[in-house]
């Protein structure tokens, strides 16, 4: 299994920039964030490229999200910018949280139609698009509330360069049954993050049953990447055993 560092979270005992070099010396071949536009997308090529490592995944703009009828437009064609000179295979949609006095059918109706455009402007680019259900207690009010729907909605836009972000944190806090879940969404999932309920911190400090679920993923014989998308408890680099005691 392929794990990359998620660098929002990790190593931010250095600052931003530096956080790369220090994946690759943990070991690391991948890495993601959410929000590269604070950053010159050249400065951020020459550091993946200086440090040996390929960008994973990156979002949407925050504000542009695919529920809200205004902004979301301008805020895709930005992260395809990014993506394409970062050379990231993978960027996450923000679905958003539901706009005040709007009801949810049409904020869902609004996300179909704002990713079925995204669908049409990035299709033949190589760059893919995910979508993620966010759990009630950390994202309130998040259009997208479960992976079964996460899953429908990619579905339904019939583009098979649309699907799931499965982020097992967000999964288990509202839902469960991670082992089931893993199994059924396989077909949909371009991407998972993993971080242990309650605290979010690394594998093994909570209460997901890690062995059976990187079983599950393993046994599917799921090829991408696995964002580690956790706060350390520590210092990144001394709660890295995890890997090799529950994935290796
Ligand atoms: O909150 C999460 O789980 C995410 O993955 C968001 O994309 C963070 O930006
Ligand atoms: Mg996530």
């Amino acid at each position: 299994m392929r794990f990359d560092a998620n660098l929002k979270w990790l190593f931010t005992e250095l600052p931003f920039e530096s956080r790369f070099d220090a994946a690759a010396a943990a070991g690391f071949e991948g890495v993601e964030y959410p929000n590269p536009y604070d950053h010159d997308p050249a400065v951020l090529a020459g550091r993946l490229r200086e440090a040996g490592l390929e960008q994973v995944l990156i979002n949407t703009p925050p504000g542009a999200d695919a529920c809200r009828a205004d902004g979301f437009r301008e805020g895709f064609a930005q992260a395809m910018e990014y993506a394409l000179a970062l050379g990231s295979g993978l960027v996450h949609v923000r679905a958003g949280a539901l706009p005040e006095g709007v009801s949810r059918e049409r904020a869902e109706a609004r996300l179909v139609a704002n990713l079925a455009w995204a669908a049409g402007q990035s299709r033949g680019s190589g760059v893919r698009l995910v979508l993620e259900a966010q759990n009630h207690r950390d994202s309130p009010g998040c259009v997208l509330r479960t992976q079964a729907q996460a899953a429908a909605v990619a579905e339904a836009l019939d583009a098979d360069h649309v699907g799931v972000l499965f982020d097992l944190y967000h999964a288990q806090v509202d839902e469960g049954d991670l082992v089931t879940k893993v199994r059924e969404l396989l077909p949909y999932t371009f991407h998972y993050q993993v971080a242990d309920p309650p605290g979010r911190h690394e594998p093994g400090t909570g209460e997901i049953g890690w062995r059976a679920v990187f079983g599950a993923i393993r046994e599917s014989g799921y090829r991408g990447w696995i964002g580690c998308e956790y706060e350390p408890q520590g210092r990144t680099i001394d709660g890295l055993g995890w890997i090799e005691e529950l994935a290796g």
